[in-house]
């Protein structure tokens, strides 16, 4: 995390933020036009009320000053109360149409974000910190809906009001208003100098943030290794400096939106000096039809201009933060996916066909090829293994055959029809799947199982928790949940729920990746003849290290560096005495040397 740099000049309202902007409106707001402009309504209304206090004032003076009736002050009176009684009922009803307008709008674009996350590629999750996400979908939000509902209507409430008072006064006395606004162009320029440096801190404010959720996410996830390694420290330091960091630059946005207030301020008593000078000059002068009494009611109409003015201009200062916001939200969208449906894909395909890679080529970044035109076929309804190097692709190829990253050349078919021309719902549901980083959800064991088959009966989940030896421990812990990420179960127990869910779900083909790694040799022999048991009839890729796991599979592929090196059976490829042979003898060693 490097130390937060001095701002620099930005565009302020670029063709960017006006998009923005746009499809803010489009998308959230235009559909609820007509309570806007109920909210528009009321808020003209609250208006008018201020230019009819000032008239009513006026003349309620007049009365005093011009020795007039009691009845006509009480009358006055009266209507001025009425006045601020109908303001004050537009007060409450305001808020109350723009918290639901925006909260709802926010509800849509919250689920609009969620259902485009859910879209993208795994690859944006493995190159975006979780943090930046969160905070779109949290914090951003609520931030840009707590804006959009309440500081919009009360911004137009001020615009209005400073546009219909100031109308008022110029009609009532043009020249004592032309003096007034000379301090006009000082607060547009303060203006300016706020809002460009609050949208440049504010930007990176937001990116400091999600680098210390991203840092928190990763500590406590890491916890075990921090404590083992003691890191404590370390990682209290790297978050401390993450919150300096954020307090620095708030600091920065918050003092240079202070600086708005005492420049309004200022600019408004110079006014008042302005108004109270001139116009009392005016009611002394004989050339001016002006009287006491019209100069005080402008002098409160400039005061009633100037405190809304005053809320305006804080609410410019914010407007960038807020164009800031929506920027990121709206980031998300620049995230396609590329892993989706083509247009004419099917649903059926021979699921016990041959799985076939065909010239394959792949990468998962440019500079680092890893596959460049590997052929190799399954057998379908055949076990076959793959072996090879840690980083030679074994997780990589069952991660093509499910599309989770696309090939970059080459075919990758199933029973001859490619891959990619399938439904993606449908070739991934003719997987089970025993992955190595196995994902346990803080529920209870009973629950993670049903993960895979929602729909399953009582009577299918014991059974697969019997074949994967896992349904003791669910008698023994009951509904308890197993901590985030199944903190609270052992690496063996947890694969043992992975091969619960691969039993549960009994799709055609069946992807081990290490399946059994975590296992004792007596559980691993016992969920072995189970497993065997699963894969008769289906066409098996199993991933595996421990070479005695393997032997009698249908067909054995070596990989080393992306390339097959050799294939064939067990006892084949003993004879072969290559890499296979190499690797078998020095894992044999190891065991028997034990
Ligand atoms: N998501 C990823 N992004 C970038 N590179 C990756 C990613 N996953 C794997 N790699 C790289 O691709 C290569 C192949 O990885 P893969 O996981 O397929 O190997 P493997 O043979 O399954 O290894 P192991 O036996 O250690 O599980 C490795 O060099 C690895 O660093």
């Amino acid at each position: 995390m490097s130390k937060p740099r001095r701002p620099e000049r930005a565009p302020l309202y670029t063709e960017r933020d006006r998009a923005n902007l746009r499809w803010l409106w489009s998308r959230y707001l235009r559909q609820k036009l007509p309570w806007l402009l109920l909210v528009l309504l009321m808020i003209l209304a609250q208006g008018v009320v201020y230019q009819q206090f000032l008239a009513m004032t006026e003349d309620g003076l007049r009365v005093i000053f011009d020795s007039g009736t009691v009845g006509d002050l009480v009358q006055v009176c009266g209507v001025v109360f009425f006045l601020f009684a109908v303001r004050g009922l537009m007060s409450y009803l305001v808020p109350r149409v723009t918290v639901w307008v925006s909260n709802d709008a926010i509800f849509q674009m919250r689920r609009d974000l969620i259902d485009h996350m859910m879209s993208l590629d795994l690859a944006y999750f493995e190159r975006t910190k979780s943090g930046e996400i969160i905070q779109r979908l949290v914090t951003q939000t609520q931030l840009l809906g707590v804006f959009i509902g309440q500081a919009v209507a009360n911004a137009l409430r001020d615009a209005i009001t400073v546009i219909i008072v100031s109308g008022y006064l110029i009609y009532k006395n043009p020249i004592l208003f032309g003096t007034a606004v000379v301090v006009l162009p000082f607060i547009i320029w303060v203006m300016n100098f706020v809002s460009d440096r609050v949208k440049i801190t504010q930007g990176q404010a937001e990116t400091e943030l999600a680098d210390y959720m991203n840092g928190i996410e990763e500590t406590v996830n890491g916890m075990r290794t921090v404590k083992i390694a003691s890191q404590e420290d370390v990682e209290a330091k790297r978050l401390l400096k993450g919150t300096g960091h954020i307090r620095d630059l708030m600091n920065r946005v918050q003092i240079t939106q202070a600086l708005v207030m005492p420049s309004i301020d200022l600019s408004s008593a110079f006014v008042y000096v302005l108004v109270i000078g001139g116009g009392g000059y005016m009611v002394l002068s004989p050339d001016f039809d002006v009287d006491g009494a019209g100069i005080i009611m402008f002098l409160l109409g400039m005061v009633m201009v100037f405190d809304p003015a005053r809320l305006l201009a804080l609410f410019f200062g914010g407007l960038q933060a807020n164009m800031v916001l929506l920027d990121r939200i709206r980031g998300l969208y620049d995230e396609v996916p590329t892993i989706t449906d083509a247009a004419d894909a099917v649903e059926e395909f021979d699921t016990r066909g041959d799985i076939a890679f065909d010239d394959v080529t792949f990468a998962y970044s440019a500079d680092q090829p890893l596959f460049d035109g590997l052929n190799l076929t399954f057998k379908g309804g055949q076990v076959s293994a793959i072996v090879g190097s840690t980083g030679s692709g074994k997780t990589t190829i069952l991660s093509l055959l499910s599309r989770l990253y696309n090939a970059q050349g080459g075919q990758i078919t199933i029973g001859e029809q490619p891959i990619d021309g399938l439904r993606l719902k449908a070739l991934r549901g003719a997987y089970s799947v025993v992955a190595q980083d196995i994902v346990i959800f803080n529920n209870s064991i009973w629950e993670n199982i049903r993960y895979v088959k929602p729909e399953a009966s009582e009577a299918e989940i014991w059974q697969a928790a019997e074949n994967a030896e896992i349904a003791e421990l669910i008698r023994r812990r009951g509904d308890a949940s197993v901590g985030p990420k199944g903190a609270q179960l052992s690496g063996g127990q947890k694969q043992r729920i992975a091969i619960a869910r691969a039993f549960l779900r009994d799709a055609p083909i069946l992807l081990l990746d290490e399946a059994t790694s975590a296992l004792d040799q007596a559980t691993e022999e016992r969920i072995k003849s189970a497993l065997d048991r699963l894969t008769r009839g289906k066409t098996t890729i199993v991933v595996a290290h421990r070479l005695s796991s393997i032997a009698d599979a249908d067909r054995i592929f070596v990989l080393e560096a992306g390339k097959l090196v050799e294939s064939g059976k067990h006892a084949e490829l003993l004879d072969e005495n290559g890499l296979y042979a190499q690797l078998y003898k020095a894992q044999k060693q190891g065991y028997d040397g034990r």
